[in-house]
């Protein structure tokens, strides 16, 4: 039987596929992405993971009980000491270096998906948080997976396989896999009303993260 969460998948098939299979990541796993292209987006995505350390942030707030504060602050741990650590040595190998990151101006494709993450948590409870991180967190780990599948991929001498090999390891594969556990517990208890509500915050930010996608593209 489909999951609760390949069925919410399944409401926006089109935009869900739109984004996995983006031209951004098809050209990125060829290697034959421009680098401006990629550059552009590496920038954008140290600005996006300072929202994305907030959103956690805020689903420490939306919490109840004190086994999802610990769930938060764990993601918000790994985002601070960890990923965006990662993310700053990787762009150093890029010959980009942390106070530019700091300095750069959010481009509207950074701010429209990160706010509208963040005001969905605001307005709704912690399930509409997790569905409106959804596209991100469980999307690249479909990404990679669906790239390491698909003929035009080469990671070696490719540029930009170790950003790969980065989401296709053990350690964000396992993470993903938790958080869609949980995801599929709380998406079997709710009603048909609120799946409609949920379906329409998990659609949005599917389309906001292929625009994310789309910015790299366009240098915007
Ligand atoms: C825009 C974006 N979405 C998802 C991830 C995965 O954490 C990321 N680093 N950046």
């Amino acid at each position: 039987m489909q999951s609760p969460f390949e069925a919410l998948k399944a409401r926006s098939a089109e935009d869900w596929q739109g984004y996995c299979e983006h031209r951004f990541v098809r050209e990125l796993a060829a290697g034959t992405l421009p680098e401006a292209a990629f550059r552009h987006y590496l920038k954008q995505d140290y600005l996006f993971l300072v929202q994305f350390a907030r959103a956690w942030g805020l689903a420490v707030y939306k919490s109840r009980d004190l086994a999802e504060i610990r769930q938060g602050l764990e993601a918000l741990k790994a985002i601070v000491d960890v990923e965006i650590g990662l993310h700053v040595r990787y762009c150093a190998t890029w010959g980009i270096d942390e106070a530019e990151l700091a300095g750069l101006p959010e481009s509207r494709a950074t701010l429209a998906y990160t706010r509208y993450v963040l005001d969905a948590g605001m307005s709704g409870d912690l399930l509409d948080l997790h569905v409106a991180l959804a596209p991100c967190i469980i999307g690249y780990a479909e990404i990679v997976r669906w790239l390491l599948s698909q003929p035009f991929t080469r990671t070696a001498g490719n540029p930009y396989g170790d950003w790969i090999e980065m989401y296709a390891g053990e350690e964000y594969q396992t993470a993903v896999a938790s958080e869609l556990a949980w995801l599929n517990q709380r998406l079997s208890q709710v009603d048909e009303t609120r799946l409609d509500r949920l379906s329409v915050v998990f659609r949005d930010a599917t389309r906001l993260e292929a625009d994310f996608w789309q910015m790299g593209l366009d240098l915007s």
